[in-house]
């Protein structure tokens, strides 16, 4: 659990731009890697011109992924919520260790670079630091270290984490290799984060939520992938596999043309998904179903299984994949009807 921020009483608050860069790093430093575990893999940690980390199976796999203000997160939410540093840090921490687990693999290691204007407050980068290290350990991701990063003055507050991860000698898991009979799978949540958005843009006060209410909120801002199911699902021999950011419908068909098939989803298990989150699209006057097929950011798990094994934990059956009829026909349909993909496209939203 979080500690409680210590407040920050100075006044004017300190901000970045009354500190040296490298104050502001002896600020940060102690903050990181600060689990009980130990990384054999990190050789080198933050202090140097580079980090340097062990690469047992010869392999790495790498991924990175960037959060900026008003286009990923706002500082001031239109329902009177601050996303605080804490907030921003562990979804840095979430959306990528999500993508090393989407592979089959888990992470052992990222790098961050923070963009901030010179007003942002020194106690929100201590409480961004705090969070990133609480999103690695609170996820799971225990064999993960923070190996460095980069500081930098822009007009846009932003976040960029690059982030290593190793698959242990297995084969990762590929969007392409679905096959038809194969079952479609779900590990985690879909809908939630999307349900926050709407609570956090076009909600009542956040004052007013109910406990579920701010829960979908907690999805958004602080999301909680399913780190344990992409190595299960690797073991388990999972034929295809991809985290879900932007929305099931448009990462499915993501899968689909990768694979060349058809991901045909099941509408009472559709249904199923979005139950919990009619109240919330009552309150809105949304479409819970809108949200499970198109909202993106809850990074659960879409995989595919064949036919007749048993689904490795976590993993919920939601449909099975099937042949495309012509060469262009891969995509996802739902009961065999082609579904409209909504969901998140940074340059069309
Ligand atoms: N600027 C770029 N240059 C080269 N490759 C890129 C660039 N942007 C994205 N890619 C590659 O395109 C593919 C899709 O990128 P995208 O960021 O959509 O990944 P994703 O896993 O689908 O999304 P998310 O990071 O939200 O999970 C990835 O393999 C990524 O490495
Ligand atoms: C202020 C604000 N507006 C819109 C959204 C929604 N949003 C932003 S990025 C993204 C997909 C994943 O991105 P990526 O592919 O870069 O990981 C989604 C659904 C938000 N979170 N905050
Ligand atoms: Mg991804």
């Amino acid at each position: 659990m979080r500690e409680t921020p210590v407040p920050d009483l100075t006044y004017p608050p300190l901000t970045v731009a009354g500190l040296s860069e490298a104050e502001l790093l002896e600020r940060i430093f102690p903050r990181l890697n600060r689990g009980p575990e130990t990384n054999d893999s990190l050789l080198l940690g933050p202090g140097d011109d580079a980090a340097i980390v062990a690469v047992p199976d010869g392999r790495v796999v790498l991924s990175i992924d960037t959060q900026v203000a008003d286009q990923d997160f706002r500082l001031e939410w239109n329902n009177g919520y601050r996303s605080t540093g804490y907030d921003v840090g562990w979804k840095a921490a979430a959306q990528n260790l999500s993508d090393i687990n989407a592979m089959g693999a888990h992470a052992t290691s990222l790098v961050v670079s923070l963009t901030m204007p010179p007003e942002t407050r020194v106690a929100w980068v201590e409480d961004f630091a705090d969070g990133l290290t609480a999103g690695i350990r609170e996820l799971g991701a225990t064999q993960c270290s923070v190996a460095g990063g980069d500081l930098g003055r822009g007009s846009e507050l932003a976040v960029s984490v690059a982030i290593l991860g190793t698959l242990d000698g297995r084969a990762a898991v590929l969007r392409s290799g679905a096959r038809p009979g194969d079952t479609v799978a779900l590990a985690g949540t879909v809908g939630r984060a999307a349900a926050g958005l709407a609570l956090l843009e076009s909600g009542p006060n956040v004052s007013t939520l109910t406990r579920e209410q701010r829960g979908l909120m907690d999805t958004q801002c602080r999301p909680q992938p399913p780190l344990a199911a992409g190595p299960l699902a690797c073991e388990a021999g999972a034929t295809a596999m991809m985290d879900i950011s932007d929305g099931l419908v448009r990462d499915g068909n993501r899968l689909a043309a990768a694979s060349h098939a058809v991901l045909n989803l099941d509408p009472a298990a559709l249904r199923q998904l979005a139950e919990p989150l009619k109240p919330a699209s009552v309150l809105l006057g949304a479409d819970a179903m809108a949200w499970v097929l198109g909202g993106g950011e809850d990074h659960g798990l879409l995989a595919t299984f064949a036919a007749g094994r048993p689904l490795p934990a976590g993993f919920t059956a939601i449909g099975s994949v099937e042949a495309p009829a012509s060469t262009d026909g891969a995509g996802v349909t739902i009961a065999g009807r082609r579904a409209e993909s909504g969901g998140w496209d940074h340059f069309a939203n």
